[in-house]
């Protein structure tokens, strides 16, 4: 690929004229909130032309001589929006915007976050056009963020970050305010979903991490207030959505176990549809994601379970708020989602997991569902790669390649009464490099028999997953896309509409070079060959997960 020229047209049909003005160099500059306007000049973030941060990078030269990865390094302005240039040619039928949550700022000043996880949330947005992109991004506004910026510190529990008590007295506030939950974090850094009534969501772990934001202009337009009385304090990152339902998982501590929930589009009130309690230990297990089929729900009982000790300690264990439990065994459940009732509940080998792939229905002559399948990113029941995510491991690659390795996962659930389920590697992992997270697939398969898996996979040696890989669980192979140096984010799949074949379309996944630069990366679907790609003005921290929210 040719190199480009970066050349910022603020054309953006979603750029306000009354909220932005642009500088002599094209950048938009936003006014302040006034929860900003408030602070002294001193305790501003700066905008657009100005650094965010003063202890990481923040030019080309000086992530150059630091070698620090754009991947790894805070988002260098608090927000940004312009038009790019693109090279190659975007599909005239790709219209509507992805946006892509993640944890990019990682420091208050000097003082600098330990874990990917615990970044302050900045959003992304790739609006595409008649074969043009506009291209944004902005920090959520969080009350976790926003009390950090005024008052410089630290203010709410974070992944692995936890605030330093001032005295004894703020110490035993501190403890009372975890169980209360006043003190958690509603950094909703981990993911964006579209709601089928169009309101779009940032969420992360914590409840209260549900925070509705404007995507055009990407504004927080405030929390998302679930109306029942559910309670809790935590749910699973990842719900399921599509244009008739929410449904996740709620984790009980109390009384461990899970209670399976769904949300109407237009409503705000969780209804239960079913429980299902532990099998395998005194806490459930992290429930990061979980796949459905058609009618079932599938909920993970994983030995890696969340601890109240942890949750208390102030320092960071290996483990964070979790812990290992192989003695008491690992299991998965299966809730009919008419009924609510537990149709299954199997043993299966123990397994680690982020991110479950899909789940579809296995039927037998007749059409008998007999067993369910379920695909995840499974990492060969190791948990130590959530302590690889430390960003001080992220940010010093040597050479050596240290990425545990993983697989496609497969589990056979069988609903006829057995007590046990199998797990399998679905494709030899060779294939991909032995490393895989982050995956989509295309969303008219979700819960349906399908074909093919999008993921980032390793070319080793590695510290991070850094190819985007396209697998074939029928022909049990990949194409893989790499580029030395670059951390691609989660590929995401989009369809051209009226497409019949499941990868008629394109992946979008934004790449974040080692020389502190980034792009908008597009592939076409089928093939996995690049079709188009956009410079961004500068690099942007490595980010979790998106949606597609299309045009009309
Ligand atoms: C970014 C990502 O994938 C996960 C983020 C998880 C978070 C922010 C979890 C936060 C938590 C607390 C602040 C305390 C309670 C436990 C837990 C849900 C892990
Ligand atoms: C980045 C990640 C999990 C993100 C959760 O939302 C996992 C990476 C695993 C590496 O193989
Ligand atoms: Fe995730």
């Amino acid at each position: 690929m040719a190199s480009l020229a970066f050349s910022p047209v603020n054309k953006a049909p979603s750029i306000k004229p009354e909220t932005t003005r642009t500088n002599r160099s094209g950048f938009v500059k936003a006014s302040l909130p006034s929860w900003r306007k408030r602070l002294p000049e001193s305790h501003r973030v700066n905008v657009a032309t100005e650094t965010l941060v003063s202890s990481q990078p923040t030019t080309i030269e000086e992530v150059d001589r630091t070698g620090k990865l754009a991947a790894w390094t805070s988002v260098r302005h608090e927000r940004w929006e312009g038009e790019l240039v693109v090279e190659g040619q975007l599909p005239l039928w790709l219209k509507g915007t992805y946006l892509r949550n993640g944890p990019g700022l990682w420091n208050i000043d000097e003082y600098n976050f330990r874990h990917l996880f615990d970044g302050y949330a900045t959003i992304v947005r790739l609006f595409f056009e008649n074969g043009r992109l506009i291209f944004g991004h902005r920090q959520i506004e969080s009350e976790a963020y926003k009390a950090a910026m005024k008052n410089r510190r630290l203010c709410y529990r974070e992944f692995s970050e936890v605030p330093k008590p001032v005295n004894f007295l703020s110490y035993v506030g501190e403890l009372a305010s975890l169980f209360s939950g006043s003190s958690l974090t509603d950094n909703a850094n981990t993911g964006v979903v579209k709601l089928g009534d169009g309101r779009v969501v940032c969420l992360t772990e914590t409840i209260k991490g549900s925070i509705q934001i404007d995507p055009e202009t990407l504004d927080t337009k405030g929390k998302f207030e679930y109306t029942d009385n559910l309670g809790g304090l935590i749910h699973s990152a990842h719900p399921i959505v599509t244009e008739t339902e929410f449904i996740t998982l709620l984790p009980d501590l109390v009384q461990p176990g899970y209670s399976v929930v769904r949300m109407e589009p237009g409503s705000n009130e969780r209804k239960v549809i079913g429980r299902v309690n532990c099998r395998g230990g005194p806490a459930p297990g992290w429930v990061h994601s979980f796949p459905v089929t058609e009618h079932y729900v599938i909920v993970p009982e994983m030995p890696l379970r969340y601890c109240a000790q942890n949750l208390l300690k102030a320092e960071p264990t290996p483990l964070y708020k979790f812990e290992w439990h192989p003695e008491g065994g690992s299991y998965v459940h299966v809730v009919c989602k008419a009924s609510g009732q537990l149709v299954a509940s199997v043993e299966v080998p123990l397994y680690v997991t982020f991110h479950f792939i899909n789940a579809y229905e296995e039927v037998d002559e007749e059409g008998r569902v007999i067993a369910l399948i379920a695909d995840c990113c499974e990492h060969n029941a190791d948990t130590t790669i959530l302590d690889k995510l430390r960003l001080q491991t992220l940010r010093s690659f040597t050479g050596v390649d240290i990425l545990p390795d993983a697989r496609v996962g497969r589990f056979r659930i069988p609903l006829d009464g057995s007590p046990v389920g199998e797990l399998k590697a679905a494709v030899d992992p060779d294939e991909h490099g032995r490393g895989l997270d982050m995956c989509s697939i295309n969303p008219a398969y979700l819960g349906k028999k399908y074909r093919y898996a999008y993921a980032c996979g390793a070319q080793r040696p590695c510290n991070f997953p850094n190819t985007l890989t396209k697998i074939d669980l029928v022909e049990k192979k990949a194409k893989n896309w790499h580029e030395e140096g670059a951390v691609p984010s989660e590929p995401f799949f989009v369809a051209r509409p009226g497409a019949t074949e499941e990868d008629d379309g394109v992946v979008i996944s934004v790449i974040s070079c080692k020389n502190g630069e980034g792009y908008a990366l597009i592939l076409d679907a089928s093939s996995f060959e690049e079709i188009a790609r956009a410079k961004f003005p500068y690099g942007l921290p490595y980010g979790l997960h998106g949606c597609w929210v299309p045009k009309e």
